[in-house]
């Protein structure tokens, strides 16, 4: 269902340089399409899925299409299927196994999924797994010196985690270590704000958020969501689960997909 009309990006194609180096890269955004989307497991309930073949039916049938500058937002209950839809949608299901089965299409600027695909994809997911001995800076730092070109210099992802961490209004923590239970660290909100940096720091042009507001109070929540809606702004395509938003965080996203209960 979409909500409202969005104005888009031109989809053709354009090439960026990577900051500093000479290396292009294709960095185009991305249109992504899905028609009658199904996910099948196998589950041990055998007589309820006979007529499945033995497999239970997660996903049943899903259609849309986001563009860039586009920012949909996935609701609906639990156990309905968001995170399982999520993960189909950004190619972690790309091939059906003996377990699994998806089918229907999904395509991105009218291809199947690849690896350069996948360079411009961007998954946060629900749990933020961080080293709680390491700060904010050390933590994306660390992804960036991963996962950012070789092309690039030291002091040049350097200034790309510092301007990750302004842009995500982490300067105040940027000092502070994650930590866990035992070792007191930096807040949820921004532990999440730090989930989402290590993927905003690659520049993906799709970028898909599991639960990026659980568990954090309305103001923190909106200022996630606003940081990422200025992403899709700038013209990444955006799909984000979410639990019951505020009626000002719902009237940000250009669209909704409900899934309903299994
Ligand atoms: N590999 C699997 N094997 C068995 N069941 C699975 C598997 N993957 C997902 N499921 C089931 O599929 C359903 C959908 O799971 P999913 O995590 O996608 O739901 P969700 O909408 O994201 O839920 P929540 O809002 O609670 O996070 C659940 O009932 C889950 O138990």
């Amino acid at each position: 269902m979409e909500m409202k009309s969005s104005t888009n990006f031109a989809s053709s194609s354009s090439q960026e340089v990577d900051q500093g180096s000479t290396v292009t890269r294709s960095k185009r955004p991305i249109i992504l399409k899905f028609e009658n989307v199904v996910y099948k497991i196998k589950t041990k309930d055998h007589e309820k899925n006979k007529e499945d073949g033995g497999r239970g039916t997660i996903i049943k049938g899903v259609s849309g299409e986001v563009r860039p500058g586009e920012m949909l937002a996935m609701m609906g209950p639990s156990g309905s299927g968001k995170t399982t839809l999520l993960k189909a949608l950004s190619g972690r299901f790309n091939s059906s196994s003996s377990s699994s089965v998806l089918t229907g299409s999904i395509t991105y600027n009218g291809t199947g999924f690849s690896s350069s695909i996948n360079r411009l994809t961007g998954f946060v997911s629900q749990d933020d797994i961080l080293y709680p001995h390491l700060t904010v800076f050390e933590t994306l730092l660390f992804t960036a010196l991963l996962r950012l070109p070789r092309s690039l210099t030291a002091q040049q992802k350097i200034d790309l985690v510092d301007t990750v961490i302004s842009q995500l209004g982490l300067s105040a923590c940027r000092n502070n270590i994650i930590g866990n239970q035992e070792i007191r660290g930096v807040s949820g909100g921004e532990k999440k704000r730090v989930s989402i940096g290590q993927e905003i720091l690659i520049d993906p042009r799709l970028l898909f958020l599991d639960e990026p507001t659980s568990g954090l109070d309305a103001t923190t929540a909106q200022r996630i969501v606003s940081v990422i809606g200025e992403l899709a702004n700038k013209g990444k395509t955006v799909l984000m689960s979410i639990h019951q938003p505020s009626s000002h965080l719902f009237y940000m996203f250009h669209k909704l997909l409900l899934l309903s209960g299994r």
